[in-house]
């Protein structure tokens, strides 16, 4: 298990507004919480930027962590995310946000509080770029965007 610094950000987190935790032994990624001070009302098409109450620092350039939408609120109630997926940087300090779309045709309110995103820890590769003329041949050479057909 990898050893991540965090900050506590909001007093109510471990209180009142459960910490984030895996949920079982096997989850990929904890669910965030929804650090509002009232119930947010997000209507058809609104986007806004939800607090998490915490801050990590993952502090080691070979890990970053990703931000993704749960497939329940996604599936069920079109909650969504603005920027569709957040990305966060290795020396990145600050609160994480999430940005919330609701990309339904219905209003949706977020509770205080509430489980609104997951946050999912990666394996990073930092690569160096070397020009060259020519790369090496493949078989699919630069064949793309369907190139192999459509099933
Ligand atoms: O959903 C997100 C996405 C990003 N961040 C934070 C962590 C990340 O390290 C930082 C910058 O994100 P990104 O590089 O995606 O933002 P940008 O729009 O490119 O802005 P910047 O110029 O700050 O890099 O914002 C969040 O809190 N939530």
């Amino acid at each position: 298990m990898h050893r991540v610094e965090v900050k506590w950000l909001d007093p109510r987190l471990g209180n009142e507004i459960p910490r984030p935790d895996y949920a079982t032994d096997g989850s990929a990624g904890l669910d965030l919480r929804a650090c509002l001070d009232e119930p947010l009302n997000l209507a058809p098409g609104q986007t806004e930027l939800v607090p998490t109450g915490m801050a990590i620092h993952l502090g080691d350039p070979e890990l970053a962590a990703m931000i993704l939408p749960r497939s329940g609120l996604g599936h069920k109630h079109g909650i969504v995310l603005g920027n569709l997926v957040g990305l966060i940087d290795s020396d990145y300090q600050g609160q994480l946000f999430v940005s919330v779309w609701n990309r339904g045709d219905s209003p949706f309110t977020v509770e205080v509080g509430e489980r609104i995103a997951q946050l999912v820890v990666v394996p990073v590769v930092q690569v160096a770029f070397e020009a060259v003329d020519e790369f090496g041949e493949t078989e699919r050479g630069t064949g793309g965007f369907g190139h192999t057909g459509r099933s």
